[in-house]
């Protein structure tokens, strides 16, 4: 059993660690990834140039249909017809940050989830602003990104170089709240733990393997699956659906890592077999995930 109080030690002592019997906490959908099979759903992604075919393909492992669609000209009528919305900052350019807008508009009036993923919005004045832009017009369901750039939302200074997160003195379970709290949606925060909140419950998903920082997008496609996992019709709440998205991808790259691969390049590939045969019955008996009492 993990120890959390050491890990997520925060000074003035605002956390504390609520552990389950069994590491496991039990969600309120037990069906996420066969209603990603049997329903299909159509997640809308503006990613960046790096890792648009990798999202691409762990959406169709997963039971999802990608399509990457980025000309203003087009987006809002692909937004109109898909089930959830990725938008990611990863090569963010002017003409982009237009369609992300006029994408996330509409799904905004479509009541349709809008994930954002904030890939390296501490690194220049440039995304930093394109996301003040992007909050000002469009409602997040889900802010997806590693600890720095979630810090640099709120304002908190965390090490980072480029796109990638280094050591932070804060907590991310702090930093992950006060977003959730700022923005009023989802907030993950990914790393070794997974941290998960809507500001009021928190939650921690331990599952996955170093290897998934040793290649480039394993966060890009991490935002891309919670799409899937949002783009359906499910019964449950929206906060354990990204949760169960978390442990899935997290699951996936332990297994990958287990099945006899060379290196991150079989790994990458390795990762996209799993997911395709990962099913709800894996997902249950391998989540780690425990929920985090405020
Ligand atoms: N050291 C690690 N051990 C286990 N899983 C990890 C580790 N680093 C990252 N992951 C997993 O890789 C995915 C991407 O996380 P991360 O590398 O933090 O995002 P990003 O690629 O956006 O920087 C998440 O699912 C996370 O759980
Ligand atoms: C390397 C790089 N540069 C711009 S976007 C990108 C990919 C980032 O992917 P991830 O955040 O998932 O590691
Ligand atoms: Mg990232």
């Amino acid at each position: 059993m993990l120890d959390y109080t050491k890990i997520f030690h925060v000074p003035g002592g605002r956390f504390f660690v609520y552990i389950t019997q069994s590491g496991r906490f039990k969600m309120n959908s037990d069906h996420a990834i066969l209603h990603i099979k049997d329903q299909n759903p159509l997640v809308h992604t503006i990613t960046n140039q790096v890792v648009a075919n990798d999202v691409a393909n762990v959406l169709l492992a997963i039971g999802a249909s990608p399509i990457m669609a980025i000309a203003k000209e087009e987006v809002e009528e692909v937004t109109g017809m898909a089930e959830a919305l990725v938008i990611n900052m990863g090569t963010l350019t002017s003409d982009s940050l237009e369609s992300m807008i006029l994408a996330g508009r509409q799904a905004n009036a479509q009541g349709k989830p809008v994930i954002l993923d904030p890939v390296g919005v501490g690194a220049t004045t440039f995304r930093k602003k394109s996301a003040q832009k992007l909050f000002e017009n469009v409602d997040m369901t889900v802010i997806r990104g590693n600890a720095s750039e979630i810090a640099s939302l709120v304002g908190v200074s965390w090490q980072s170089k480029g796109v990638d997160s280094k050591d932070g003195a804060n907590s991310p379970i702090d930093v992950a709240v006060r977003l959730a709290e700022k923005r009023h949606c989802i907030v993950a925060v990914s790393g070794k733990t997974d941290i998960v909140t809507d500001g009021t419950r928190v939650f921690a998903v331990s599952n996955g393997d170093q290897l998934m920082a040793m290649i480039t997008g394993s966060g890009c496609m991490m935002s891309g699956i919670i799409g899937a996992f949002l783009g359906v019709v499910d019964g449950s709440d929206m906060l354990s659906r990204v949760v169960l998205a978390h442990a899935a991808f997290g699951i996936a790259g332990e297994w990958a890592a287990d099945s006899g691969i060379n290196g991150p390049g079989s790994f990458r590939a390795a990762l996209i077999d799993v997911l395709h045969s990962l099913s709800d019955d894996d997902l249950t008996k391998h989540a780690r995930i425990e929920r985090i009492i405020q």
